[in-house]
């Protein structure tokens, strides 16, 4: 399948669509209209959450918000509808930058959590606000007009509907396909991965939480105006939690899926609606909840990962092409060969009374690898997270080409150059090699969110793409740069984590315990790479167990013993050290 094969699925999509109201009778439509409105939210969820990993139960607050304030200026004040949006799109995206900067450094379910505490609390301000009507509601809501021209009818504001939802989607699958939309993928592989590669994970958290809340405002306005009533409960934690399993029941993480759960979840409740008081005689409304409720847990026994993502395993893979040729990525000015690149001075970390790393002094000059080795808990993995930000030292001083970075946030280090792997390897498995390496690339581009969403990013991305192909090719992966990282052997994920790096053009290039679970074959290989890295002058800094694989490769060994520096000297030197056979070679050496 290509490209064009894609196009022309939208294209024949959107004809069906334009044809619906010609051919289908007013109530179809009206149903359509609710699930164009719905599938926004749905949208922002599958962003926020499938995407980001930010699960949140209070999306139908943000759609109260916009519909009670374009409620508000339209029906109580006299204003346009459009004055309505602004306002409804401005209070919305406001609230939720307030509430994503209180919030959103909160981690796991303490998170979602605090969605549920203020999905409750602005729902329940809805029905005991006097100037937004209570519980009974604003109703007289004007429609949207063109000029003169009103969308009274279900059939009118369709369009409206579903040209929004539409443009919705070709915005956010191009935001995906950026360099911001790879970092918002990124958010699952954790803080400490997306840090490394000189993004903030609280900055792209907050992004994707806004555009969520932004949608939802949308939904919210397009509601007011359609259904011409409000009252809170459609914007209840009830509806929240619909919400949720909409983008769930479509494919968490799947834009389109958005719109197919919106349809499948409102299709369903009205047919539930429909049959179960022919089934039970006097159903009530309580129990269409719980057969609803029956019904999702059965979904999530049998499909969760949800139904476009089902379908799209069976549907023949994109085929795409092989990037080609394109200007070069901005590169960084390389220290001269031999100038001082990294400083440590009398590092010192604590865990409560345990003095992991104490008083470590030792430097890194431009163009040589550097070792840093010592038995099992000597504090060489801890000495590493300082030296990348993931760890503050308590005491001490670390200074990277000429600037202190002791108390720098992890992806600002990374900015200025120091660009690492990982012990237990942080790859995004469902991404391709390519997107993996592209990941690299995010702090020598540039493009934002408008170009993004636009589309305007491409000869920026054609240059990132060439650059992660030529990154890929230095390490022997540029064979397959559309396969899926997660089905790499772990020597060649360890490689293409270096390729990643690389993308990053640093200066200092540093690899947590590299040979950690590799074959022989596999380190030989490593160590292959790693010399042709240093015959272009990389400076690299590495922290090993295994000691056949450092001596022969570094120039320089730096020991580590119970968190003191024991010694330091060339591999030569260190295999002969007595206080270093005694420490950590044993017989050995
Ligand atoms: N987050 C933490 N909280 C408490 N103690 C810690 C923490 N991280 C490390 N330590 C302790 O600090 C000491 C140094 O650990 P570190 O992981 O830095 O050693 P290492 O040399 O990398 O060991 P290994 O080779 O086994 O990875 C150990 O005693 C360890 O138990």
């Amino acid at each position: 399948m290509t490209r064009l094969h894609v196009q022309l699925a939208a294209m024949v999509a959107m004809l069906c669509l334009a044809a619906a109201p010609f051919l289908l009778p007013p109530f179809t439509i009206t149903l359509m209209n609710y699930i164009g409105v719905y599938s926004l939210v749905a949208i922002g969820l599958a962003l926020l959450t499938g995407v980001g990993g930010i699960v949140s139960f209070g999306q139908a607050a943000f759609v109260g918000i916009a519909a009670y304030a374009t409620a508000w200026v339209s029906a109580l004040n006299g204003h346009s509808p459009w004055v309505g949006l602004l306002l409804a799109l401005t209070l919305t995206c406001s609230i939720a930058t307030l509430l994503g900067l209180a919030t959103l450094r909160l981690q796991g379910h303490f998170l979602s959590l605090s969605t549920v505490a203020w999905g409750l609390a602005i729902g329940f301000l809805f029905g005991n606000v006097e100037g937004l009507g209570r519980f009974n509601g604003i109703a007289s809501i004007p429609p949207i007009s063109f000029g003169s021209y009103a969308l009274v009818s279900s059939a009118q504001v369709y369009f409206l509907i579903w040209g929004i939802v539409a443009a919705v989607l070709w915005i956010g699958y191009n935001l995906l396909d950026s360099r911001l939309g790879r970092a918002m993928r990124a958010l699952r592989g954790g803080n400490t991965l997306v840090e490394s590669l000189g993004i903030s994970a609280f900055r792209i958290k907050l992004l994707i939480f806004v555009i969520a809340a932004f949608l939802a405002a949308l939904s919210g306005w397009l509601y007011a105006h359609m259904s011409r009533f409000i009252s809170p409960g459609p914007f209840d934690a009830g509806m929240g939690i619909e919400y949720l399993m909409m983008s769930m029941v479509g494919g968490a993480g799947s834009l389109l899926g958005g719109v197919v759960g919106a349809a499948i979840v409102t299709l369903l409740k009205n047919s539930v609606q429909d049959y179960l008081p022919l089934i039970a005689k006097g159903a009530s409304g309580q129990l269409e909840i719980v057969a609803f409720s029956a019904l999702f847990i059965l979904f999530l026994q049998w499909a969760r990962q949800g139904i476009v993502p089902f379908v799209g395993r069976y549907l023949p893979k994109l085929r795409r092409d092989r990037p080609q040729p394109a200007p070069a990525l901005p590169r960084r000015a390389q220290p001269a060969p031999g100038e001082l690149l990294l400083k440590v001075d009398g590092a010192e970390r604590r865990f409560g009374g345990l003095v992991a790393v104490n008083n470590v002094s030792f430097d890194v000059r431009s163009g040589e690898i550097l070792a840093v080795i010592g038995p099992n808990g000597a504090g060489k993995s801890t000495m590493f997270n300082c030296l990348t930000g993931a760890l503050r030292v308590n005491k001490g001083d670390i200074v990277f080409a000429g600037r202190s970075i002791t108390r720098e946030a992890q992806s600002r280090i990374a900015k200025a150059g120091i660009a690492r792997t990982f012990q237990h390897v942080k790859l995004r498995p469902r991404m391709s090699l390519l997107e993996n390496v592209m990941l690299g690339t995010y702090a020598r581009t540039r493009t934002g969110l408008l170009a993004s969403a636009l589309r305007l990013n491409r000869r920026e991305e054609a240059s990132a793409q060439f650059e992660a192909l030529r990154q890929l090719e230095r390490v022997g992966l540029g064979d397959k740069p559309f396969d899926i990282a997660g089905n790499l052997p772990l020597g060649n994920q360890r490689i293409l984590e270096i390729a990643r790096a690389l993308a990053a053009d640093p200066a200092l290039l540093v690899l947590d315990e590299p040979a950690a679970g590799l074959r022989r074959q596999e380190k030989l290989r490593l160590a292959e790479l790693l010399r042709s890295l240093r015959n272009d002058h990389l400076t690299i800094l590495i922290v090993e167990h295994d000691m056949e694989f450092v001596m022969s490769l570094v120039d320089r060994i730096v020991v580590l013993d119970f968190g003191s520096k024991l010694c330091e000297g060339d591999p030569a030197a260190i295999r002969n050290d007595e206080r270093v056979q005694e420490a950590y070679l044993g017989g050995v050496a």
